[in-house]
């Protein structure tokens, strides 16, 4: 399924509602501005046209503000309607210069249509360092009511370091500064307490080393007086790699080498085994910070029901899931039925969306980012307590990616995909293929040893949660591959068919 195009021409005419001063700061923007909002990654794509943008808040910060020629910096919260009536926010950091430089040309945006900046430059301001350290060094010596930085102690935050935007396109924009601070900006940003300032925090505070330090956070006050957390400000860590890069890489290797068995140590596997006991680690750590409880008979009723409500909805979006639905939705009784027996199950803070692109490989070990949770759920539920074995499944998904990325990779490079019309797969295509559920198997294995190893609960004593957490986080997939990558929807269909079959 692919999601319907918001923009077509008259979303470009869409009416602005005034606020107050934001109007006549933002108005000559606008014309620039609504084709390119278009076209971002972090752009929600609703059915129907977009008919209004409306701004919540706005800051003007000049680079210098006794020259009024200066590069400026236009901060803004804006709040865009559809004709379906769904609204969205967005943080916008609009640069306004009278010529462009060189090196800011690829981020032009357009040019501002009357006003005080009638044509001048308008841009996308993450990519321009001297506004970028501007807008930490303004924040940082007190900001202002609709954009100011919050920090969780009085530690200096050094001012002096250069800052370059993150070049992986992501769902926000982030920008490294001297790779000592990274400053995450929220694209969609909530009003309320962010996951992500609430984990690293509590996590800061129990001196979990298993994370990013937390340094401050940036937000605005809305006028009703419920604060949005804008930007996330951490410690940034040099790494080695993400563990997917990782994790393909070994993959490839190991499709392909001369060896011939997949090895049991060496490889990704050492590496698999110290990411289980991460992982493990963060789990205690967040225990820590949140505490644990036992899942009440109504609590554990809740999360089956959502399970089910999510395959429900996944089955409407994804039809391939159809044949499958009745056996998945056995799983998750199977998982209800356990649950209520013996001594229950623990629920606890979890990350919520743990893939191997969360974690990063460096000389301190493993460290685990990314702590929104997952985004298809509303953020009030992000912080339910819930088995840590969801993360364990939500890992043990990853490694099964990690293989078919490298499996299909391979493939491609060595010529055709497709599985021969005649049927009969090459005696050489058919040894990848074992190959690279050899090396999923071997690696989930590892993984789980390790978080067995350092006081996580033992994944192999829970197969039957650990099988409907899978097949959750394989339905939740099939529905994110449908709508972002459709190539990428054979993936989690085959786990579908593997988990129902007991395999
Ligand atoms: N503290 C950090 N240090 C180094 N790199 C980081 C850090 N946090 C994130 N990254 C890099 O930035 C990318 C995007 O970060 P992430 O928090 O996942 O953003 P998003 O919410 O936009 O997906 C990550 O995949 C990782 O490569
Ligand atoms: O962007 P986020 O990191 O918040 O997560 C979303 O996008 C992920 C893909 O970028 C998606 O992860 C899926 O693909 C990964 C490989 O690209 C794989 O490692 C994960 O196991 C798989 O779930 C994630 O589900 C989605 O929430």
């Amino acid at each position: 399924m692919t999601t319907a195009v918001a923009v077509c021409d008259s979303c470009t005419k869409a009416r602005y509602r005034p606020a107050q001063r934001a109007d006549e700061l933002l108005r000559p923007l606008l014309p620039a501005m609504v084709p390119w909002l278009a076209g971002r990654r972090w752009f929600a794509h609703e059915r129907g046209c977009l008919q209004e943008l409306r701004p919540v808040t706005s800051t003007v910060i000049p680079l210098d503000p006794s020259d009024p020629d200066s590069p400026v910096l236009v901060h803004a919260v804006m709040v865009a309607r559809h004709s379906t009536n769904a609204t969205h926010r967005y943080q916008l950091l609009l640069g306004v210069r009278r010529g462009l430089p060189e090196r800011l040309a690829p981020a032009l945006i357009g040019q501002a249509v009357g006003g005080e900046w009638d044509g001048r430059m308008v841009y996308e301001a993450t990519a321009d360092p001297e506004l970028m350290s501007r807008l930490l060094e303004w924040t940082a010596l007190g900001g202002s009511d609709s954009l100011r930085l919050s920090r969780p102690d009085a530690a200096p935050i050094p001012l002096d370091l250069p800052p370059h935007p993150l070049s992986v396109e992501q769902s926000n924009t982030s920008v490294v500064y001297g790779d000592r601070l990274m400053l995450k900006l929220l694209r969609r940003p909530e009003p309320g307490l962010h996951p992500e300032v609430e984990v690293l925090g509590a996590l800061t505070e129990v001196g979990s080393t298993r994370t990013t330090r937390l340094l401050g956070w940036l937000s605005t006050g809305d006028g009703d007086g419920e604060s949005t957390v804008l930007g996330i400000l951490t410690e940034f860590l040099p790494a080695h790699g993400s563990g997917w890069d990782m994790a393909v890489g070994h993959a490839a290797d190991c499709l392909t080498g001369g060896r011939r068995a997949v090895p049991t140590i060496g490889g990704f596997t050492s590496d698999a085994l110290a990411l289980g006991e991460a992982v493990a680690e963060l789990h205690a750590a967040l225990a820590q910070a949140f505490g644990v409880t036992r899942m009440a008979p109504d609590e554990v009723d809740e999360l089956t029901d959502g399970m089910q409500r999510r395959l429900r909805a996944a089955v409407r979006a994804v039809p391939e899931l159809e044949p499958y639905a009745g056996r998945i939705a056995t799983l998750y009784q199977d998982f209800g039925k356990v649950a209520l027996r013996g001594r229950g199950v623990d629920g606890q803070r979890i990350h919520g969306d743990l893939h191997l692109g969360q974690v990063l490989s460096g000389d301190a070990g493993w460290k685990i980012i990314d702590f929104e949770g997952e985004p298809s759920k509303p953020v009030a539920e992000r912080g339910r307590p819930e088995p840590a074995l969801r993360d364990v499944a939500g890992m043990l998904r990853s490694f099964d990616y990690a293989a078919q990325q490298a499996l299909g990779e391979t493939l491609r490079r060595e010529g055709g995909t497709e599985q021969p019309a005649d049927g009969e797969p090459s005696a050489a295509r058919l040894r990848r293929i074992r190959r690279a559920q050899a090396w999923a198997v071997r690696n989930r294995r590892a993984f789980n040893a390790g978080y067995a190893a350092a006081g996580g609960t033992d994944p192999h004593c829970h197969p039957v949660a650990l099988r409907a957490f899978e097949a959750d986080k394989a339905v939740y997939e099939a529905v994110y591959e449908s709508q972002h990558r459709p190539e990428w929807l054979p993936i989690p269909m085959s786990a579908v068919q593997r988990l129902v079959s007991g395999r």
